[in-house]
C-alpha cells in the first residue's frame, strides 16, 4: 500500500494539469495511465488532427487564389503527411512520462480501479489517497447497428498508413466534419452521413448551412437526415446500407458518431461515485457523490464543451480547490469552439440564437465579410460572421463565424469579451494594420 495526498486516474491534458499544479503546492501525487502518456489530445486528437490539417488548410487558400495570381493546384502526400504526424506523435508517450518522472510525481502504467475501501487499485499495486481525480476522459462511440464489428474510429484514421480512395463516416459532428476536410483533401470520396437534417446543433444554424454548403462544393457527398443501418462486407470494400434503403460501396467505415465517457469498470459504484451516460455527476467543486473524489475533463457530465483547454482550466481549478480551505465554486470563463477544415466554423459567448430570443437585451450584427479587405485579399468565398451586442453596454458578448480565418478571429473576441472590452477601448490599441485584429474596431 503507497499512499499519496492525490491519486489522479488519467494521464490526459485534465490529469495533467491538475498532477503538476497539485505537486507544485507540496503534494504527493500519484497519475495512473492504462495507455498512452499525455492522453487523446497529443496522441490522438487535437495535435495529429490538426497536422494532418496543416496541407488542407494551404491547399484551400491555394484553391482560392487561382486564378487571382496563382496557378497550379497542390496535392497531398498521404504518406509523407502521415510520417510527419507520427514523427510528432511518436514522442509524446516517452516525453511525458519523463516530464513526470522528472518532477517527481509518481507514475504507474496500468488499468486503475476503485477498491471498497476506497483505495485504487492499479495491477498488483493498491494507492491509498486523501482525495482521488477521475480523469479518464471519453472513447469513440461505436453505434449498435448490423455490422459494427467492420467499423473504424477517429483513432484507426489518424494512424493510416494509406488512405483509401472512399470512404464513409457515420456522424457529421466536429469528428466526422473535420475527417471529411482532410480526406477530401487528401484525394478520397467522402460520404459524410448524418441522422438528422442539423448537424454540429451547438452552432449558429445559418453558418452550418453556409458550410455544408461548402463542403458540398468541395465534392462531399454530405447526407442528412438519414441513418446508416448496416455495414456489411462486399468483397474488399463494405457494403453501407441506410434506413431510406440507399446502398453504396466504399473502403472504410468511420463511427464519428460522437464519444462516451470512460466509466465501465472503474468500479464507481463500489465507492458510490454516481454517473449519467453523459459522465461522471459533480457538483459547482467538481466533486461527485463521494466527498473524496473529484473529476474533470472529459468523462464530466456537465454542459461546457468537452475540449482540452477546458479540461486544463478544470485542473488548474481543483489545484486550487484541493488545497485551499473554502474555495469558491468553479466559474468558466467564455469558451471558444472551432470546427477546422478549408473552412473554419467557431463560436463563442452568447448565441445568435439566444440573442434573437432576448431582443430587449441584445442585438446581432450580421455581417457578410467576403469585401472586407482582409477577405478579400485572399478571396475568401464565403467569410461572414454575426456579432452578438449587449445593448445597455455595447459591448460584444458573443460570436459566432465562419471563414478560413475563423480560429484567429474567434481568439481576439474572447480577449475582446473576458476583458468586456468596449468599442472606445478597442479604438485605445493600435493594431498593425491590415490584419485580422485590426478589423475589430468595425464589429459593433
Ligand atoms: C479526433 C479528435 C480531435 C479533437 N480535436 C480537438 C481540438 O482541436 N481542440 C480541442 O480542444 N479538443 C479536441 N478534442 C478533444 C480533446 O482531445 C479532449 O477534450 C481532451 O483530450 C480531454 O482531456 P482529458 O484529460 O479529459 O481526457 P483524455 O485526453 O481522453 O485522457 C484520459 C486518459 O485517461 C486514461 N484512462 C482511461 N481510463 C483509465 C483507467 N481506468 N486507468 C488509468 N487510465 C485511464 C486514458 O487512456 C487517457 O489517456 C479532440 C478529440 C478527438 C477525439
Ligand atoms: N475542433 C475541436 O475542438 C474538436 C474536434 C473533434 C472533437 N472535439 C471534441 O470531441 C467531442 C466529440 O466529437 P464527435 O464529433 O465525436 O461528437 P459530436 O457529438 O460533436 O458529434 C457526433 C454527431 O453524430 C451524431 N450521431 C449520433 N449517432 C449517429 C448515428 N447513428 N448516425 C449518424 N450520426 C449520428 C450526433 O447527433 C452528433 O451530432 C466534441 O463534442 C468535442 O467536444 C473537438
Amino acid at each position: 500500500m503507497q499512499q499519496f495526498d492525490t491519486v489522479i486516474l488519467g494521464g490526459g491534458p485534465g490529469g495533467l494539469a491538475a498532477a503538476y499544479g497539485l505537486h507544485a503546492k507540496g503534494q504527493h501525487v500519484a497519475v495512473v495511465e492504462k495507455d498512452l502518456w499525455g492522453g487523446t489530445c497529443p496522441n490522438r486528437g487535437c495535435d495529429p488532427k490538426k497536422i494532418l490539417m496543416a496541407p488542407v488548410e494551404t491547399q484551400g487558400r491555394s484553391e482560392a487564389l487561382q486564378g487571382f495570381g496563382l496557378n497550379g493546384t497542390l496535392e497531398i502526400n498521404w504518406r509523407a503527411l502521415m510520417a510527419k504526424k507520427r514523427a510528432y506523435t511518436q514522442g509524446i508517450p516517452d516525453g511525458t512520462l519523463s516530464g513526470l518522472k522528472a518532477a517527481g510525481i509518481a507514475t504507474f502504467h496500468g488499468m486503475a480501479h476503485f477498491n471498497a475501501d476506497g483505495s485504487v487499485q492499479v495491477d498488483t499495486e493498491q494507492l491509498n489517497a486523501t482525495n482521488v481525480i477521475v480523469a479518464t476522459g471519453q472513447a469513440p462511440r461505436v453505434p449498435q447497428i448490423a455490422g459494427q464489428e467492420w467499423l473504424q474510429t477517429s483513432n484507426d484514421f489518424l494512424d493510416l498508413d494509406t488512405l483509401p480512395a472512399d470512404i464513409t463516416l457515420m456522424g457529421a459532428g466536429f469528428v466526422g466534419v473535420e475527417l471529411a476536410n482532410i480526406a477530401r483533401a487528401a484525394g478520397s470520396q467522402v460520404h459524410l452521413v448524418h441522422h438528422s437534417d442539423r448537424p454540429l446543433r451547438a452552432f449558429d444554424g445559418d453558418l452550418v448551412t453556409d458550410l455544408l454548403a461548402q463542403l458540398t462544393k468541395q465534392g462531399i457527398d454530405v447526407r442528412l437526415g438519414t441513418d446508416i443501418t448496416q455495414v456489411e462486407p462486399a468483397g474488399d470494400q463494405y457494403r453501407v446500407t441506410t434506413a431510406d434503403g440507399d446502398q453504396w460501396t466504399t473502403d472504410l467505415v468511420f463511427a464519428t458518431a460522437g464519444r462516451t465517457p470512460v466509466v465501465a469498470d472503474l468500479g464507481l459504484e463500489q465507492v458510490h461515485v454516481a454517473a449519467t451516460k453523459h459522465g461522471i455527476t459533480v457538483n459547482d467543486h467538481l466533486q461527485t457523490t463521494n466527498p473524496h473524489v473529484f473529476a474533470l475533463g472529459d468523462v464530466v457530465d456537465r454542459p461546457q464543451p468537452k475540449l482540452t483547454p477546458v479540461a486544463g482550466y478544470e485542473g488548474q481549478y481543483l489545484t486550487t480547490a484541493l488545497t485551499t480551505p473554502n474555495a469558491p465554486a468553479i466559474s468558466y470563463p467564455v469558451i471558444p469552439s472551432v470546427v477546422y477544415g478549408k473552412t473554419q466554423l467557431a463560436q463563442l459567448g452568447v448565441t445568435p440564437a439566444q440573442a434573437v430570443a432576448d431582443p430587449d437585451q441584445y442585438r446581432v450584427n450580421d455581417l457578410d465579410l467576403t469585401h472586407w479587405y482582409s477577405y478579400q485579399r485572399v478571396n475568401d468565398p464565403h467569410a461572414r460572421i454575426k456579432v452578438v451586442i449587449e445593448k445597455a453596454s455595447g459591448c460584444i458578448v458573443g460570436a459566432a463565424v465562419l471563414s478560413m480565418e475563423a480560429e484567429q478571429v474567434i481568439n481576439y473576441l474572447d480577449f475582446v469579451i473576458q476583458q468586456r472590452l468596449s468599442s472606445v477601448d478597442i479604438n485605445h490599441a493600435i493594431m498593425a494594420y491590415p490584419t485580422l485584429a485590426s478589423d475589430l474596431t468595425y464589429f459593433n
